[in-house]
């Protein structure tokens, strides 16, 4: 057995519902509101209103009792809720992995997107249920609720990857993605926020 830092933990079952986004046996559950996505969004008047108008729900992480150690393969379901900022679709703040690792999403419920980024190419992967979408190291990732009712995904990485979360803030993520026409959204080259 390598020296873990961190015991690895006892094999275990785990059921989920992709449909409500939980998990049994539960882990962390972590609720991220709007004005936890401060200079995400291209419209900082509309984000502002909305952070005064009751500062709702964005999206929901919930995780499964395995924790984020080195060796393990954490999972997590994300119910990310539907609507826009000044047509700007509600999304993850996304991140970089600091210890650059792949990572699986799967789609589960509703519809979405995942925004890839490896700092000069933006890249976009369609989800729905039963669409597995990949991302290798070194590529920052957002998820995007592109429909009408809740987006919930899937994710598995492993546990030493960590979460870097100013690599966004610094650098966006190549695109913004709005409301189109019908169901098909429409990009933006991403500016930076005033
Ligand atoms: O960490 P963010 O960018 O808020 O996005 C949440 C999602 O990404 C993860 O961090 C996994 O990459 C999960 O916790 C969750 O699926
Ligand atoms: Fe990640």
């Amino acid at each position: 057995m390598p020296p873990f830092a961190t015991p690895p933990i006892s094999p275990l079952s785990i059921t989920f519902d992709g449909q409500t986004g939980t998990m049994s046996p539960e882990g962390p559950v972590l609720t991220r509101r709007m004005s936890d996505l401060a200079g995400l969004f291209a419209d900082t008047a509309a984000w502002e209103a909305a952070v005064a108008d009751g500062d709702p729900v964005v999206y929901q992480v919930a995780s499964s009792p395995v924790p984020e150690a080195e060796g393990e393969l954490p999972q997590s379901i994300t119910t990310i809720l539907p609507g826009t900022v000044a047509g700007e679709f509600h999304m993850t703040k996304g991140h970089q992995h600091p210890n650059p690792q792949g990572e699986i999403y799967l789609g589960l419920s509703g519809t979405g997107g995942l925004l890839l980024f490896d700092g000069e190419r933006p890249q976009w992967i369609d989800m729905a249920p039963g669409v597995i979408g990949y991302i290798p190291p070194g590529w920052a990732h957002r998820s995007v609720n592109t429909g009408d009712e809740p987006y919930r995904f899937l994710a598995v990485y492993p546990g030493n990857a960590g979460h870097d979360y100013g690599w966004v803030l610094a650098n966006g993520m190549g695109h913004r993605v709005y409301r189109g026409e019908g169901a098909t959204p429409r990009f933006e080259p991403f500016t930076a926020t005033p």
